[in-house]
């Protein structure tokens, strides 16, 4: 899939500039014969130009998700229609139209797949899920604003219309009510002339049907009055329908739905903690076993202790890492736990869904040995082995983690409940099929987020802004080994921009003379006195 890939809507924008190249070739070569282009494909290739000509390297373009919708929309819709035109059963093949095919079939081998109506919902789903979780004003966001980020040009009526019809498919009726609205409010703004009745009207029926689908008929009514003079018989019979349906007590306002996680979504717009407890939270400097280094951490939560710690990654170590990632990344998988009809659980491995959007690319420290360094640097800094073995490893190979816009990891823990010795998971490979659970959590952050992908607890209102070169620290169990729930976290999506993380599992395994279990169940870590 592209959308949760920024890898791979950078091949598209470099792909559609040798499409766009063959197509004027195409115009030209076809005109040379003094035949007609279709006006439609003239008007795609002009405006196409106009469009391409901003784009430079495109890196910058595809950070903003407004273009990276346009992006997909064209290769999924626009183009399509265009390849429908040229290569038209019934048309006679001429050699233009053979030399256009050529490129695209070529372009289609080097993409691989071609985008599909999977991608363009996956974007749908994208802008959705920014608008919802950062409160963003549709209005706005539609025309491509996003806080101080601008898209290259504004969404088009058609493409607001896809994300809307894209709520209706998934039964999101309010976000499809919202989103009819805000281009029925964009149609009757505009001048007259833009846009045919005919649109108009289409809209508006919508948006009265969806304001029916949520309880609210008279809505509908009051959307479809405008239009009743037109004697229109699809409008009179949906009035019909409606004042049918139409009750007295009808309230002013509809209902925004609950939101799944608010306090996970609260965290990723801003702080949660108050005052008070912020003004606890202290900066210091951790002493190692090296006289001359000492950490710099942040506590960003006493209980359970959550750390950053600043400057742990030089930029040459990034680059190195996300070098060797770039070539094996692959969607993003999870755990599931489903539960049977008879209370049984299944555990399924290595599952993609939309709860975590994101490319993964695992990395061994055994192919890499200059990466020990790392895995040095995070036992001089917590005290644990981070050291990585083929057999019964101190800690997991280096998860590097690309963010995509919309890119997220809703709320989990990362502890897997597996017990040290024991094969738990019949997916894992020796190094780790036996190393217990997975004791802390070490989080390389390898680059700056424009907007969006905060670290957040919910349950104990923690947020970690983003910052290159810093990483996030956390145990995940208690000293006595007991899982602990409070480290419930997740990653945000990325508004604006892309998101490298690269995760550093310690196991419990190699660990005993370096962290104690205390002399009680519910026995903390003696942290130094600040
Ligand atoms: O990306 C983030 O901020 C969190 C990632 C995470 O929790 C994970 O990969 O397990
Ligand atoms: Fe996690």
């Amino acid at each position: 899939d592209f959308f949760s890939a920024l890898y791979k809507l950078q091949d598209l924008l470099r792909e559609e500039e040798k499409l766009q190249l063959d197509l004027s070739r195409y115009i030209s070569s076809v005109q040379e014969n003094e035949q007609d282009v279709p006006l439609e494909i003239l008007r795609f290739s002009e405006s196409l130009k106009i469009k391409r000509k901003t784009i430079n390297d495109g890196s910058a373009y595809i950070e903003h998700p407004v273009n990276d919708f346009h992006l997909l929309y064209r290769f999924v819709v626009e183009w399509q229609s265009v390849f429908d035109i040229i290569f038209c059963k019934d048309c006679e093949e001429t050699e233009a139209a053979k030399d256009f095919n050529f490129t695209v079939q070529l372009v289609s081998k080097r993409l691989g797949l071609w985008p599909s109506s999977y991608d363009l919902d996956g974007a749908s789903s994208a802008l959705l899920r920014l608008w919802k979780v950062y409160k963003l004003d549709l209005n706005e966001f539609i025309n491509g604003i996003v806080q101080t980020y601008t898209a290259d040009q504004p969404m088009s009526d058609d493409e607001v219309l896809t994300v809307a019809k894209f709520a209706d498919s998934v039964k999101d009726d309010y976000s499809e009510m919202r989103w009819l609205k805000a281009l029925y409010k964009r149609l009757q703004t505009q001048d007259g002339f833009s846009h045919s009745q005919t649109t108009v009207i289409r809209v508006a029926r919508s948006l009265a049907a969806s304001f029916y689908k949520l309880g609210f008929p008279k809505k509908g009514i009051f959307i479809l009055e405008p239009f009743q003079s037109l004697e229109n018989r699809d409008i009179n019979s949906d009035v019909a329908f409606y004042l049918s349906n139409a009750t007295s007590d009808e309230n002013e306002t509809i209902p925004e739905p609950a939101t799944e996680d608010a306090m996970y979504e609260a965290l990723c717009r801003e702080e949660q903690k108050s005052l008070h407890e912020l003004a606890k939270l202290r900066c210091f400097l951790r002493d190692t076993v090296i006289p001359y280094y000492k950490a710099k951490e942040e506590v960003v939560n006493y209980e359970p202790r959550i750390a950053i710690f600043h400057d742990v990654i030089s930029p040459t170590s990034i680059e190195h890492l996300k070098s060797i990632a770039s070539k094996g990344l692959t969607r993003s998988t999870v755990f599931l736990e489903n539960t049977g009809p008879n209370g049984q659980v299944t555990i399924t491995y290595g599952k993609q869904d939309n709860i975590r959007v994101s490319q993964t690319c695992w990395v061994r420290t055994d192919e890499y040995p200059e990466l020990s360094r790392l895995e040095n640097r995070i036992q001089l800094i917590t005290g644990l082995s981070a050291e990585y073995k083929p057999v019964r490893s101190h800690s997991e190979k280096f998860q590097v983690v690309n963010y995509g816009v919309g890119g997220m990891y809703t709320a989990h823990h990362d502890y897997t409940e597996y017990k040290l010795g024991i094969i738990s998971n019949p997916m894992d490979s020796e190094d780790i099929s036996t190393s217990g659970d997975r004791m802390a959590t070490w989080m390389f952050y390898m680059n700056d987020v424009k907007a969006g992908g905060a670290t957040v607890f919910p349950e104990v209102r923690t947020r970690i802004p983003v910052a290159k070169g810093g990483a996030a620290f956390w145990f995940n169990l208690r000293p006595s080994g007991a899982t602990d729930p409070r480290t419930l976290h997740g990653g945000c999506p990325v508004l604006v921009g892309s998101k490298w993380v690269t995760n550093k599992w310690i196991r419990e395994e190699g660990q005993m003379d370096r962290r104690l279990c205390g002399l009680t169940e519910d026995a903390v870590e003696d942290f130094p006195k600040i």
